[in-house]
């Protein structure tokens, strides 16, 4: 079997297609989108992230903000920006590119963002709201995760999904998405301390590998037929490497590469993030 690939690209300009009406109307009504970026520091690869995020906001019509800030920038600094933008009326939402330096507090950092802003949908509020089950910001990539998979018809009521990897940006929230009543799948949350991972592999519907672990996941776990997500990344001497090994297109029924999967959709629904929020506040003006 060869496996269907889940193509994160063309289904991003599907939707890249409607953000750019939905932005066209807000326009028609003096409403004009903002998404704003702030980066501390001078990392090439988190440069290369937030220009990426520039770029789509330059074809869906919305308006890009960018702080960037200098790799020694103090947190009363830091949060001073932040503050500044929480008032910005130009402003719709904003990240903040992780990771930050290590003399800063992240968290801190995070929790600062007023949560309606939070286009990240990683606000210590929004992430309390999807577990209530109240309307949030959703976390871009579980977003794109939920929404690459229905736009190929994998059947998620009843599936079982193993998740690998425990990280607040996939692993965690995820899951919160994958057992709402609307998707009901069965979720498993597997990490470093999990036993027997091939075991876990194996018993899968739908495999979601988050570890940042390069080839972790090798064809001989998958259960023929599984859709098998790519969402780990990993900067090594040849390259970007995801935790899915050569050999599962193979065995797998579906599946998400990287890069080419998750990665653009992760992008997508940050500047959906931004529009819903630019609809709410137009609904209430
Ligand atoms: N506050 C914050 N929010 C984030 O969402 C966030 C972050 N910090 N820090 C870093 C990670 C990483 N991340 C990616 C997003 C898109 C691609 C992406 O579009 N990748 C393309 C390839 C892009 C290329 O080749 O440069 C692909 O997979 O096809 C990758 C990685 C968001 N992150």
């Amino acid at each position: 079997m060869t496996a269907t690939i889940l193509d994160g690209k063309a289904t991003r300009d599907e939707i890249f297609v409607d953000l750019t009406a939905r932005v066209a109307t807000l326009r028609e009504k003096g409403i004009t989108p903002g998404l704003a970026t702030v980066l501390v520091g001078d990392d090439p690869g988190s440069a290369a992230y937030v220009r990426g995020k520039h770029n789509d906001c330059a074809k869906v019509g919305i308006t890009s903000i960018r702080r960037d800030l200098p790799a020694d920038i103090t947190q009363a600094d830091l949060e001073a920006v932040i503050d500044e933008l929480n008032a910005n009326p130009d402003c719709t939402g904003y990240i903040v590119q992780l990771p930050l330096p290590k003399h800063l507090d992240e968290n801190a950092a995070l929790e600062r963002i007023d949560p309606d802003k939070d286009a990240d949908g990683l606000h210590p509020i929004n992430l309390g709201r999807l577990v209530l089950g109240k309307e949030a910001a959703l976390p871009c990539t579980p977003r794109g995760i939920v929404h690459l998979l229905r736009r190929y018809d994998v059947e998620l009521d009843g599936a079982h999904a193993v998740v690998i990897g425990r990280g607040v940006t996939v692993g965690r929230p995820i899951g919160l998405l994958l057992t709402r009543r609307s998707e009901n799948s069965t979720v498993t949350l597997c990490h470093t301390g999990t036993r027997d991972l091939a075991a876990e592999v194996s018993r899968a519907d739908i495999v979601i590998a988050a570890a940042g672990v390069p080839g972790l996941i090798t064809a001989d776990m998958v259960k023929p037929g599984a859709a098998v997500l790519d969402v780990g990344v990993t900067r090594t001497e040849d390259g970007l490497r995801g935790d899915v090994a050569d050999g599962v297109a193979e065995v797998a029924g579906f599946l998400s590469p990287n890069p080419g999967g998750v990665g653009p959709l992760t992008r997508a629904f940050l500047l959906t993030n931004v529009v819903e929020r630019a609809e709410r506040v137009a609904a209430e003006s």
